[in-house]
């Protein structure tokens, strides 16, 4: 079961190397490592679960924060709405590519932060407010979907990782909160 002692921090090399493709059929490995990779998701944001095991509520993951270096993510998005429990969005994704994406960027009002990074870097993180996104899922078959606003910021989060981008790569270091014209703010 992953805890955050199997999350590599920022420091190490493994972060800002670009991933490789996984081999389609998907290995057995490949497989459980999703599952593992989901299941650490599901727990962080369990609050029984997330206290026992220490756990920072986590909405994606990017297998190189395991230190493995292979294009493999997950996202599980809870839906806002406390009383609904079905996640708006929740996918183990292999081979994860954005297709295309919208004109219209947009980024959270809070800012972003990482499970691979132990500080506080304000900021806004700018990104495609909507994007089509093709991958391979857990039972092999190709996928191509639609994101768009929260949704979408946490796939593209996770995509960088596959790239060896880090969330304040995209942060302005003369001043952070500047905002071209449309860009949208989700809050
Ligand atoms: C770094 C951390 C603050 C833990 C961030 N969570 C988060 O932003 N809020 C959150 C947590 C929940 F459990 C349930 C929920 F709806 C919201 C996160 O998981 N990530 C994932 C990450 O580090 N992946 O590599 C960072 C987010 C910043 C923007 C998108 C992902
Ligand atoms: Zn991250």
């Amino acid at each position: 079961m992953i805890t955050m002692k199997d999350i590599i921090r920022e420091g190490n090399p493994t972060l800002r190397a670009v991933a490789k493709e996984v081999s389609v059929p998907l290995s057995d490995e490949d497989i459980k490592l999703g599952k593992d990779m989901m299941e650490f998701l599901k727990n962080s944001q369990d609050p029984v679960k997330a206290e026992e095991l220490k756990l920072r509520g986590g909405v994606g993951l990017a297998a190189p924060q395991l230190d493995i270096s292979k294009r493999i993510i997950a996202v599980h998005v809870p839906n806002g709405d406390l009383e609904n429990p079905e996640p708006t969005l929740s996918a183990v994704m292999y081979n994860p590519k954005i297709l295309s994406h919208s004109v219209q960027d947009a980024c959270l009002g809070e800012g972003e932060g990482c499970l691979s990074v132990d500080r506080e870097v304000p900021g806004y993180v700018v990104r495609h407010n909507k994007i089509t996104l093709s991958y391979v899922d857990a039972t092999g078959e190709k996928q191509k979907i639609r994101l768009k606003n929260y949704e979408a910021i946490v796939v593209q989060h996770e995509i960088d990782h596959l790239n060896g981008v880090m969330f304040y790569d995209h942060i302005n270091p003369e001043n952070p909160y500047a905002l071209k014209d449309g860009v949208l703010v989700i809050e």
